[in-house]
């Protein structure tokens, strides 16, 4: 049971989209659309704060998350796939053999998928079954390994090097190549970061300096290998490493553990091993950690599957060794995570700094405001001081949902429902025109409120007072 009518309108519509979508089976062509519906869906209030309703939202939420995490993976594979085939036949086609294009498990289904957007492509997704393929060391015998083919996935390094992946089966190197975004596929600015000025200065610091000069960051000066970025969800560490990346013209890899799990006995750990090796080719690097926590929970949980101690064991590995073996050629490993306290210890003490990453403070909240409202028209007598006051506690991610929100609230002043065909157009057409008014962030802050859970917020930032380091 979800609360009242009226104070979840908001929420019941989005979850019916969301829901529609399932049913109709359109989650593989709808990435963006997934990843807004979650953010909306996590800002949008639900009646009376009963532990029921929001345990409901979380859990929908939850399951929404691990559909786009697939999604996400998916669209990857299937460009990956397709550029690969372009590059080596001069023909996106699949070949003809219908057992290695036509698998539908996960999560390589789309690894196996005809190119993206085709009938084929989506009858094989099964996003919300793929979810437990991490601990899935069984195959149907009839499930092999597609051939090796792995040659011209990869481009070459900024020397003129091609990586040499024969010894790893294509599906893997397809697999670490869709997390990867070389200098020029990334074009992240730092400015585009609001707020977070120390978080800044200290990745300024830890990755960008040491690239400009080595020879200040020696002896007991060396430059810190793998740091994490603990805090609520939106707050904007995928964005801020994404950025760091792009200004120390590194390469970035950018996982979670989805991306590095497979369904074959061991290949999971292959593709933590390629995923350094790669991330010292491509050097310098920053290997990127969503949810860290997925990765590195407390070790020896009874609940802990050997196959992801396994992986855990092989990450562990392959850090210390970025962070020994390697250091001409620089691999800096960030991690993100909302439950910092879940980290297992051995993991926790190769993350030499511990950032908490806090909700935008009432200047930054502003800014995200205003920098929202860009490009779309809106009155200037919109009151950002007030509005940003009235977003106490909001996430950097609710912020920008609550002027999404706004922008559409436009249509609720007009009677679009009576219109159609051409009539409709045209009213359409004269509404991207209208502009945004203060009356359309009071309506949205009516539907739209802080997703973060203040308790979790302050364990995070309680843990951080423990273990961190700026
Ligand atoms: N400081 C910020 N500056 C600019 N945009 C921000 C900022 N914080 C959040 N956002 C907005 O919120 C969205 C989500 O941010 P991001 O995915 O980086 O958050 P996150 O902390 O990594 O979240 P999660 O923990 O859920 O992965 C961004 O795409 C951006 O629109």
């Amino acid at each position: 049971m979800i609360g009242d009518a009226q104070t979840v309108t908001g929420y019941l519509e989005r979850v019916q989209v969301a829901k529609t979508m399932a049913d109709e089976g359109r989650w593989s062509e709808s990435g963006d659309l997934l990843r807004q519906l979650i953010n909306d869906i996590r800002s949008c209030k639900v009646s009376g704060n009963s532990k029921d309703e929001i345990d409901s939202k979380n859990a929908f939420l939850k399951s929404l998350e691990a559909n786009l995490k697939l999604v996400q993976q998916n669209a990857r594979d299937e460009d990956d796939l397709h550029d690969a085939m372009t590059r080596q036949s001069g023909s996106p086609e699949p070949p003809a053999d219908p057992d290695v294009w036509s698998k539908p498990s996960a999560p390589s289904s789309s690894k196996f998928g005809a190119k993206k957007g085709t009938a084929a492509t989506r009858q094989t997704k099964e996003p919300t079954k793929a979810t437990a393929v991490m601990n899935n060391q069984v195959s149907n015998p009839a499930d092999s390994k597609p051939a090796n083919t792995s040659q011209g996935i990869l481009p070459p390094n900024n020397a003129g090097e091609t990586f040499d992946a024969t010894s790893y089966d294509t599906y893997i190197v397809q697999a670490v190549r869709g997390t990867m975004a070389t200098q020029t596929e990334n074009t992240m600015s730092l400015d585009d970061i609001i707020g977070m000025q120390d978080v800044k200065q200290v990745l300024h610091e830890a990755v960008t300096l040491p690239l400009l000069v080595p020879e200040f960051f020696q002896g007991l000066r060396s430059p810190w290998k793998a740091m994490v970025l603990a805090g609520p969800p939106g707050t904007g560490k995928t964005l801020i490493a994404r950025a760091i990346a792009s200004e120390s013209s590194s390469t970035f890899f950018t996982v979670s553990s989805t991306d590095l799990s497979s369904k074959w006995r061991g290949d999971s750990e292959k593709i933590v091993r390629l995923l350094f090796e790669l991330a010292r080719f491509y050097a310098p690097s920053i290997i990127f950690i969503d949810e860290i926590d997925t990765l590195g929970g407390q070790r020896g949980n009874s609940g802990e599957h050997e196959a992801s101690r396994r992986v855990k064991s092989e990450f562990l590995v392959q850090m210390d060794g970025a962070q020994h073996k390697f250091d001409e050629r620089r691999v800096f490993v960030l991690a993100a995570t909302n439950i910092p306290w879940e980290l297992d210890e051995a993991l926790r003490r190769r993350f030499e700094k511990r950032i908490f990453i806090p909700l935008p403070d009432l200047d930054a909240r502003k800014k995200l405001l205003q920098t929202s409202m860009k490009g779309t028209p809106h009155s200037n007598e919109i009151n950002y001081d007030d509005l940003a006051a009235k977003t106490e506690g909001f996430s950097g991610a609710d912020v920008v949902s609550l002027c999404r929100t706004a922008a559409i609230n436009v249509l609720r002043r007009y009677d679009t429902k009576s219109l159609r065909g051409g009539e409709l157009t045209a009213a359409m057409e004269s509404l991207k025109t209208e502009l945004v008014r203060n009356c359309d962030f009071e309506a949205a802050l009516q539907a739209v409120s802080s997703s973060v859970d203040p308790d979790t917020m302050l364990k995070c930032k309680e843990w951080c007072d423990s273990f961190g380091a700026m």
